[in-house]
């Protein structure tokens, strides 16, 4: 699986090595690692290294040292190189490599730049940085083919801050408002985003991939700092058994084949998982169908759905295959037939829908909580077993609700606090909605999957992937054996995984197209041909 892991957990798999005197061959590594994917970019843009120009901005840690090192790499095979030195220090064997190499070098306003700055790295040099405003380095910037971010990493503490904050603030404007900003290249982590967390404080640029070196840091699965991130490649350098097990999963191809249900030869559809839905009203009876055809689609038994007698007269007439309840539901008691799992909330409105709901929560099956069933969970549930989908405005009411005051905006910049509150104070699972859906139950792993496109962020999108676990919590429920801690998480995450991927079935991005606009019918109707899709191990 892909993992990723906190900064401490990547310190500590470092240690034995940097006890050992190792830590320059870890350095050189890394930044060959780095000096090869920037290579690699640069040949994609131009055809070929002569002539191309790369900066990197150099913090004064190890971070900017892969940085320094990395240029040193790219000027021996001709690439034009200088490095910004964004602090007061940096790393003097990196430094004293990129000047053999015939780099230059350059400081912002507020880096020594004088004699007393370079005795402290090279005592022997009589030559100086040149200094450069804040309006000089951005346009050395954009004169470049890439430029490599290489201020802050794993030791980062907040935002930015000095000439490094004012640089980058520049920077991020140019990105933003011109098209040919040269494509930059993230060392280890995008400088400016908390490597825990993924929380962004102050400047920083977006970039288009991001080499990370023994394994991915969190930051780089978790939003808001993972947008910032790219493509993301990890590059081994030789610590990567001492890492242990990862803060979050991400499942790939491979896994999520592994868990895709399949029906046994001797099964019938009892066997294959019976859902429960409870979903739309006379006000929403789309989201009703929505999820129904979507919890079809995703491979369910059957599908018994509850609700208004009109909403039932829509879905017979559209699905045949669903078996229709239209009683309401009595106080205490349960709703008629049997059934592995429940998707509870999505477009439900009145009394009556929450009534099923609650009976249905009741029963003491698993059960996906979406929409206006999220109401109904309060604090200490302590049932791993229900599946919580919110998006950011949805957790950050049920938040407000269970105590803590949050708004959309904070749960969208601070989504893994938001997420373990909301896991913590409830003891259920949460799965939260978004371009990196985010998973966590009370026990075992979390994940972070993005497996989907933008295209995605349709009305009714929200419904399908509601209706895709369902299933998928049903087959899980009714399947024997993976009675862990962890098997609800997964079951959110391989929803995920489908959902996304049939996102990208129905966007034309699958099979190599641009991307095209998808209704949530389309996507259901996509989510069978992941079964083949994810065979082939894209
Ligand atoms: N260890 C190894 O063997 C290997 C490490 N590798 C590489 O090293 C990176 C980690 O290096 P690192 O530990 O030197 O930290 P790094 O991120 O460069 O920060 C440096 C200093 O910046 C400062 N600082 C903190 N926050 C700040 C802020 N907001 N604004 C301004 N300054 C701030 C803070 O100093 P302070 O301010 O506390 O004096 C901190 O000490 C890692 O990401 C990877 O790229 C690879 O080569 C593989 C081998
Ligand atoms: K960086």
């Amino acid at each position: 699986m892909n993992g990723a892991y906190s900064a401490d957990q990547v310190r500590a798999a470092e240690r034995p090595a940097l006890d050992a005197g190792m830590g320059a061959v870890l350095m050189s590594r890394a930044a060959f690692g780095l000096a090869v994917a920037v290579q690699r970019l640069i040949r994609q843009r131009r055809g070929g290294l002569y002539g191309a120009r790369a900066v990197a901005l150099v913090g004064k840690g190890n971070n900017g040292g892969d940085g320094l090192w990395a240029l040193a790499n790219l000027a021996r095979r001709g690439v034009a190189v200088s490095a910004v030195l964004v602090d007061r220090e940096a790393h003097a064997e990196g430094l004293a490599a990129l000047r053999a190499a015939g780099g230059h070098v350059l400081s912002l306003p507020g880096v020594p730049t004088g004699r007393e700055y370079l005795s402290f790295q090279d005592p022997q040099s009589d030559r100086y940085s040149r200094p450069v405003g804040v309006g000089e380095g951005v346009e050395v910037c954009c004169r470049a083919d890439v430029v490599i971010d290489a201020i802050l990493g794993t030791g980062a503490r907040g935002g930015l801050r000095g000439p490094a904050a004012s640089l980058v603030g520049a920077l991020a404007l140019a990105q933003a408002g011109q098209d040919g900003f040269p494509p930059v290249v993230a060392c280890d982590v995008p400088s400016g985003v908390d490597p825990d967390t993924g929380e962004i404080h102050g400047p920083v640029l977006y970039a288009e991939l991001t080499v990370t070196f023994a394994a991915a840091k969190a930051a780089l699965f978790l939003p808001p700092g993972a947008r910032c991130a790219g493509r993301v490649e990890v590059v081994p350098i030789g610590v990567e058994e001492s890492l242990g097990e990862p803060v979050l999963g991400r499942l790939d191809a491979g896994e999520a084949r592994a868990l895709l249900p399949r029906p046994s030869a001797d099964g019938h559809k009892y066997t294959r998982g019976v859902l429960g839905v409870v979903a739309g009203s006379e006000e929403y009876p789309g989201a009703a169908l929505l999820a129904c055809s979507a919890a079809l689609a995703a491979g369910a038994g059957m599908v018994r759905y509850y609700g208004p007698a009109s909403v039932c007269a829509v879905i017979n007439a559209v699905l045949p295959e669903v078996v229709c309840h239209s009683g309401t539901a009595v106080p205490e008691k349960r709703l008629p037939g049997r059934v592995q799992a429940w998707l509870l909330g999505s477009g439900v409105s009145g009394d009556e829908q929450l009534d099923r709901c609650r009976a249905a929560l009741g029963s003491g099956e698993p059960a996906v909580v979406d929409a206006g069933a999220l109401d109904l969970v309060g604090p200490g549930t302590d049932r791993p077993e229900l599946i919580l989908t919110p998006h950011a405005g949805e957790l950050a009411l049920l938040l407000s609700r269970l105590g803590t005051e949050w708004n959309r905006e904070e749960v969208e910049a601070r989504s893994l606090a938001a997420l373990s509150e909301a896991v913590e104070s409830t003891g259920v699972t949460v799965l939260l909605k978004g371009p990196q859906t985010l998973v966590r139950s009370p026990g075992g792993l979390g994940y972070s999957q993005a497996d989907g496109t933008p295209w995605l962020a349709t009305a009714g999108s929200g419904d399908v992937l509601a209706g895709v676990l369902g299933a998928l919590l049903a087959q899980a429920a009714s399947a024997e054996g993976a009675d862990d801690d962890g098997r609800w998480a997964r079951v959110a995450a391989l929803a995920a995984v489908v959902h996304g991927r049939a996102g990208r079935i129905a966007s034309g991005e699958a099979a190599g197209g641009v991307g095209r606009p998808l209704t949530a019918r389309d996507v259901a109707a996509a989510v069978p041909l992941v079964w083949d899709d994810i065979r082939t191990g894209r």
